[in-house]
């Protein structure tokens, strides 16, 4: 007796290949509308699933292979004889393979001026149906979700090797394919951020070479949705495949150049910033970077907001960097950054800042989600708290060193000046210790500089610190039991010192 298979595709790529090395290896085909005229177009031979059915295509299509007679010759087990029993009753063949694949739900989703309703439509039932029935009943039934997958599971045929284990690999591609489908949908139509249950769902962008380190296992996954504007839709023009630690890296430049819009460049190294600079163009807001210090930027990720021309591509070649990610390389730029086998160059149009809503932290046993950290504050936020103002100049230098104090590692230090950092401490267990290494690496250019600190003093001793090494104005959030203290050394130095009212605590 001849084997059966049921096709009901939506992406009808090489579905005639699929259907001729069918009937080759004695199969009949039965098919649903669109897939049945293609099949037949190709001059190959196929019935309507309403043969089998008896019942027609209904509600514009929302009802077509849900129907008993299909979902039982799907569903019962070939060594089960009550099984086999039932399906002579009712006159049903038993289906071999099914090949389905889906409504295009995340297409449809991003089409520009998609409404609700085609939305809606685009929702496949009949498909998912037919698959889980398949893929549950894997002893028996082969499935096949994937176009990428036909000529494989005909060459499986052809030499008799498509046995279970095969069909359990091909049952467990299904179940992620569906799993992973509903989440988007699930996604669509929940507005709550913390939902009782989280179904968030990506895709493999790469197996990683490694992880953090080289005994580790690692791989990049991207959301299915939304990746515009992030990491994970960057496109990368030259160089080797990023690492883990550059993704992390290349991903903290990301999130940092987010907060600017005027000209601005970053370097990071191990997720903090070790330069930031801001100016009327790209190349001095470059050099400012760079020149916020030259030594820890060897081998770190420089992220650019404006294309990189000739002069900046120049002065990143004297350097050993990893990445360079910019919206856009002038001609001569790529060609010279080029020579260099071991940059990568990403190209990623980040005017949208767009960072994702949502950052996830893994912990042992689950995950913590919390918004991005996207609160920014102006001069009409900040309180003046001591008895000298900030000058215009130290307001300039105080909002750009708030910006960059941001997304440095807790307790976290920066010092600025002529919209460049110069000193930057971060991720240390005291915030004294976090200045002083900040001050250090400042050196003489301390003197009139601005300090920001993520966080509030406990006690005076920053500010003590800042004083002596001549530094004018403080930005900070303010709130500690302490705070008077900290304003009355301000006011011994004749230091200026502001709040904000917001921590940016970052761990
Ligand atoms: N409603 C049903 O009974 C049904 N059965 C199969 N489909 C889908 O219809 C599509 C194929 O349709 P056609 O062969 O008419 O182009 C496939 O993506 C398949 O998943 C259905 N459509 C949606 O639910």
């Amino acid at each position: 007796m001849k084997k059966r298979a049921l096709i009901s595709v939506s992406d009808k790529t090489n579905i005639e290949v699929l259907a001729k090395g069918l009937i080759d290896n004695d199969y009949e085909i039965v098919s649903t509308g669109g897939t049945l005229k293609a099949i037949q177009n190709a001059g190959i031979k196929a019935r309507a699933v309403e043969e089998i059915t008896g019942f027609p295509e209904i509600l514009d299509g929302r009802v077509k292979t849900l129907h008993p007679f299909i979902h039982a010759s799907l569903l019962a087990k070939r060594e089960n004889n009550r099984h086999q029993e039932q399906l002579q009753e009712i006159s049903v063949t038993p289906i071999d393979l099914v090949a389905v694949n889906l409504y295009p739900f995340k297409a449809t989703l991003e089409k520009a001026g998609v409404t609700e309703d085609e939305i809606v439509e685009n929702i496949d039932i009949g498909g998912p149906t037919m698959l889980r029935s398949a893929a549950k009943n894997y002893p028996d039934v082969t499935v096949v979700v994937d176009p990428d997958d036909y000529e494989a599971v005909l060459a499986a045929i052809q030499t008799n090797t498509l046995d279970e284990a095969k069909r359990k690999e091909l049952a467990a591609k299904v179940f992620r394919h569906t799993a992973n489908y509903d989440a988007m949908i699930a996604n669509y139509f929940t507005e709550e951020p913390y939902p009782e249950v989280l179904t968030k769902t990506y895709e493999k962008v790469q197996t990683l070479r490694y992880g953090e380190n080289p005994h580790q296992t690692a791989a990049f996954y991207q959301d299915v949705c939304h990746t515009a504007g992030t990491l994970a839709g960057a496109k990368q023009l030259h160089g080797k495949e990023l690492s883990y630690n550059n993704i992390q890296d290349a991903n903290a430049a990301l999130e940092i150049i987010a907060d600017f819009d005027e000209p601005a460049a970053v370097a990071v190294k191990h997720m903090n910033p070790c330069g930031i600079g801001i100016g009327d163009t790209a190349e001095t807001a470059f050099a400012g970077a760079y020149d916020a210090d030259p030594v820890s930027i060897f081998g770190g990720i420089v992220a650019v907001n404006r294309e990189i021309d000739v002069k900046i591509a120049k002065k990143l070649s004297n350097i050993f960097l990893e990445i360079v990610i910019a919206p856009d390389f002038s001609d001569d730029a790529f060609a010279m950054l080029t020579k260099k086998k071991n940059i990568r160059l990403l190209e990623l149009d980040m005017t949208n800042g767009n960072t994702g809503k949502q950052k996830i932290t893994s912990v042992m046993g689950g995950m913590l989600i919390q918004d991005y950290d996207t609160g920014k504050v102006t001069e009409a936020d900040l309180e003046f708290t001591t008895k000298r103002k900030p000058t215009a100049q130290e307001l300039e230098n105080l909002l750009f060193a708030w910006k960059a104090v941001k997304h440095v590692k807790s307790n976290a230090i920066v010092l600025a000046n002529d919209k460049q950092t110069i000193g930057v401490g971060a991720g240390q267990m005291n915030r004294i210790g976090a200045a002083n290494i900040a001050i250090e690496q400042a050196g003489e250019k301390t003197k009139g500089a601005v300090m920001a600190s993520d966080a509030f003093f406990p006690m005076p001793d920053t500010v003590e610190a800042a004083a002596k090494a001549g530094i004018t104005a403080i930005i900070q959030p303010g709130g500690s039991k302490r705070d008077q203290d900290s304003i009355d050394v301000c006011n011994e130095y004749g230091i200026a010192m502001v709040f904000t009212g917001m921590r940016h605590f970052k761990h």
